[in-house]
This record gives structure tokens, C-alpha cells and sequence, in this order.
């Protein structure tokens, strides 16, 4: 390992199961976790609750900085808080997530969050001895120097049906089209500032799309075991 503290670092495109992975191999590990997606949405919440047009670009740079975004950085229970108010269930609603790839794709914003994503990670690591951050761009520009960097990735057909049972509890073909902006149109948004589809060099490709959840998970940690004994 390079760092002090485990880095693990992960990307990947909507419905991959960053999030849900991530925070179980979090606490597998027993070190911090962060959910940088949750900052975009948080900011994202915050323009909206105060006012801010999305499309001014300075405005929503401006609210980036101000933000008094506190995150929660327990696997277990990781709680997003603005002004003290917990938001984690605000900040996944479709009036979030239909609008948040506006927020994402503000190249003023993303070194204001990118820097407070860094600021974090030490943060956490310093205090739990590592952390687990997922996101678009934490392999390569956030933490490209993290022990263990990893492209967790999915086909679009697995994304689809996964996104689609969480939301809507099935996958049938009307549920599937009915996930599908939330998907494919939010990553194709996305793609335009970061590149989470191909694995940059020394970052590792983990597909789980004939994986099942523990599959996934264990799938992961096994790639940060090998790090280690390589270390
Ligand atoms: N290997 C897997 N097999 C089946 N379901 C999975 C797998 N991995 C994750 N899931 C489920 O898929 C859904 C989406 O996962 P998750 O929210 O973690 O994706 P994500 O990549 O973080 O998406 P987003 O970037 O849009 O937040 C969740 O319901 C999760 O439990
Ligand atoms: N490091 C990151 C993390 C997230 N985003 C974007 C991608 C989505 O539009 C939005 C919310 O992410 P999600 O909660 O769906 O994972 O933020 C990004 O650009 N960079």
C-alpha cells in the first residue's frame, strides 16, 4: 500500500451498485465510507430549496462553497446533513434526480466538491485507518493515487433491471422503460465531464453483471486482499 491509511477508490456507471457495495465492503474492511454522489445530489437539493438557477453557473458554483453540507461517513448509517437538517431521503427524490446531472456537469462546481471530497477522505482516514470513496471520478482525478482503485461496473440490461426493481419492486418491460432517463440518459449526461466506461490504466475492471450482491461485495474485497499481499 502506498498510503498510510487503505484508499480504496470507485467508480462506475448509475445502477453498477457503487453505493450499495461500497458501504459493504466498508464495513467488511471496518474503515469510513463516502458517497460523493450524495454531495452532487446535496448541492443539487440545496439550489433547489433556495432559489438558485440551476443553469447559472457561477451562482451554483458560489452555493458549492457555501453549502454547510455535514457527511456522514459510518457504512452503516451514512447520513447527509445540510444546516443540521438530514436530507439523505430529499436528496434521492425524482425532483433530484432529474435535474442533478445539471449540477454534476457545472466544471465550476467540480473542483469545489472534488477538493471537499478530498478534505474528507483524509478526514475519515485518519480516524477509521481508511475509506472507501465511490463516485464517477474518484480513480482518476479525486484520488488517483488510492491504493486500490477499481471500476465497478454492469451491462445497461442488468442496471436497467436492478434500478428498476429498486424503484418500482419488478422489472417488466414497463418498469424498466419508465427507470430508463434515471439510467442511461443521466450517465450519457454525466460521460460529458468524467469517463467512468473504460477502466483507466491501474484501475481494475470488476463486472458483476452475472454477479449477484455478495458476489459483488466479495467480488471487491478480494481485489483489495491482493493489493495488500502484493503491498
Ligand atoms: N450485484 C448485484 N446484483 C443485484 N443487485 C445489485 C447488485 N449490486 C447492486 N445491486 C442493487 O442494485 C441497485 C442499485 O445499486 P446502487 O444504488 O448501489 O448503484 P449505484 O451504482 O450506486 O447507482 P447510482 O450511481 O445511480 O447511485 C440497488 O438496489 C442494489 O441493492
Ligand atoms: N464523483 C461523482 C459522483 C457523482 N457524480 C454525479 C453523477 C450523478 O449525476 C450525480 C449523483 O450521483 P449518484 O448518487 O447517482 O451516484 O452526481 C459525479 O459527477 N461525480
Amino acid at each position: 500500500m502506498s498510503s498510510e491509511h487503505l484508499v480504496v477508490a470507485i467508480d462506475g456507471p448509475s445502477g453498477s451498485g457503487k453505493s450499495s457495495v461500497s458501504k459493504a465492503v466498508a464495513r467488511e474492511l471496518g474503515v469510513g465510507y463516502l458517497d460523493t454522489g450524495a454531495m452532487y445530489r446535496a448541492l443539487t437539493w440545496w439550489c433547489l430549496e433556495e432559489g438558485v438557477d440551476l443553469d447559472d453557473k457561477a451562482a451554483v458554483a458560489q452555493a458549492a462553497r457555501d453549502l454547510p453540507l455535514e457527511m456522514g461517513t459510518d457504512p452503516a448509517q451514512p447520513a447527509v446533513r445540510v444546516s443540521g437538517r438530514d436530507i439523505n431521503d430529499d436528496i434521492r427524490t425524482t425532483r433530484v434526480s432529474e435535474v442533478v446531472s445539471k449540477v454534476a456537469t457545472n466544471t465550476d462546481v467540480r473542483p469545489v466538491l472534488q477538493q471537499r471530497q478530498r478534505d474528507l477522505m483524509s478526514q475519515v482516514a485518519e480516524v477509521t485507518g481508511g475509506v472507501v470513496a465511490e463516485g464517477r471520478d474518484i480513480t482518476t482525478v479525486v484520488a488517483p493515487d488510492a491504493d486500490v482503485r477499481i471500476l465497478l461496473t454492469a451491462s445497461e440490461e442488468a442496471r436497467l433491471r436492478r434500478r428498476s426493481k429498486e424503484l418500482h419492486g419488478h422489472a417488466d418491460d414497463h418498469a424498466v422503460e419508465a427507470t430508463r432517463d434515471q439510467v442511461v440518459r443521466r450517465d450519457r449526461d454525466d460521460s460529458t465531464v468524467s469517463d467512468f466506461t473504460e477502466a483507466a490504466e491501474g484501475v481494475t475492471l470488476v463486472d458483476t453483471s452475472d454477479l449477484d450482491f455478495e458476489q459483488s461485495v466479495q467480488a471487491v474485497v478480494d481485489v483489495v486482499e491482493r493489493a495488500r499481499q502484493q503491498a
